[in-house]
């Protein structure tokens, strides 16, 4: 199980003092790694574990996010959170947060981030892996502020699915999955969202060199063959 990272190293203090100082210190010091230990053993602290790897997935809608996700996760073994699905889970369980859920989704709006965040947070926690591709999020900068403050763990990846919005909106007219915003009137809303608030987050990754952008239109198998290389890059291996 994934949980956050708690460094020892804050049990450490500086030795830059005087021998009896730096004595007191080192007795301090192990005082201080027993507590550390007894608590961790109490289960108070979380034990010390890997930093996840952090794919963050983003396109506007029916750039072909998920179809690429369920590639990446056969081929590299990714845990795949879809934060549209972690919504939709949530109104179809009848949850308090459901119905303002389900009325933000029909107007194409954004979610606030703290619902959209806990949901993610409680899913990485329940996993056993420690690769994660989270598609659609962040898509706005409220979203990357969110994770950042409540998760505290970096993307390594951003992938950003890059589609002509004439094909996009096909291709959510085509979806057919029975979606309450997958209708003309909700698209054009979400498009111009995707334009005025995720295009921001995105230029924001591309700024600190983790954005790979893939052009969104050709064969499924086509557009992955852009995306494979970027994982075999950070020797993440076929998923056994
Ligand atoms: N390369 C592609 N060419 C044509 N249709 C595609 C392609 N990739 C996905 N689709 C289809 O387009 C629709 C939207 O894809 P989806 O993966 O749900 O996008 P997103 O998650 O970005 O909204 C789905 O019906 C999917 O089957
Ligand atoms: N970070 C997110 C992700 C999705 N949502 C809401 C608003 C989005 O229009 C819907 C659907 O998202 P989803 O990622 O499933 O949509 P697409 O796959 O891009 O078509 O969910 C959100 O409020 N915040
Ligand atoms: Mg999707």
């Amino acid at each position: 199980m994934w949980r956050r990272v708690v460094s020892l190293s804050s049990f450490i203090s500086s030795s830059r003092t005087s021998f009896v100082a730096q004595t007191a210190s080192r007795l301090n010091t192990c005082e201080s790694l027993t507590t550390g230990i007894a608590q961790q053993a109490k289960g108070v602290i979380a034990p010390k574990e890997k930093t996840p790897f952090i794919t963050f997935v983003l396109g506007g809608p029916g750039s072909g996010k998920g179809t690429q996700c369920i590639k990446i996760v056969e081929t590299f073994g990714f845990t795949h959170l879809s934060a549209g699905d972690l919504l939709r889970r949530e109104i179809a369980s009848n949850s308090a947060d459901g119905a303002m859920i389900l009325n933000t989704i029909k107007e194409g709006k954004i979610v606030p981030s703290q619902v959209t965040v806990k949901l993610i947070q409680k899913d990485m926690e329940s996993s056993d892996n420690d690769k994660f591709l989270i598609d659609g999020f962040p898509r706005t900068e409220e979203n990357r502020v969110s994770f950042d403050q409540i998760i505290s763990v970096e993307p390594n990846v951003v992938l950003f699915f890059d589609c002509p919005e004439e094909e996009m909106v096909k291709r959510v007219l085509n979806r057919n999955q029975g979606r309450v915003d997958d209708n003309l009137e909700t698209i054009k809303k979400r498009l111009q969202v995707f334009e005025a608030l995720s295009l921001p987050v995105i230029n924001y990754y591309s700024q600190r060199g983790k954005l790979y952008t893939i052009k969104a239109i050709g064969t499924e198998d086509e557009i992955f063959e852009q995306v494979r290389p970027i994982f075999t890059a950070f020797e993440l291996h076929a998923a056994g």
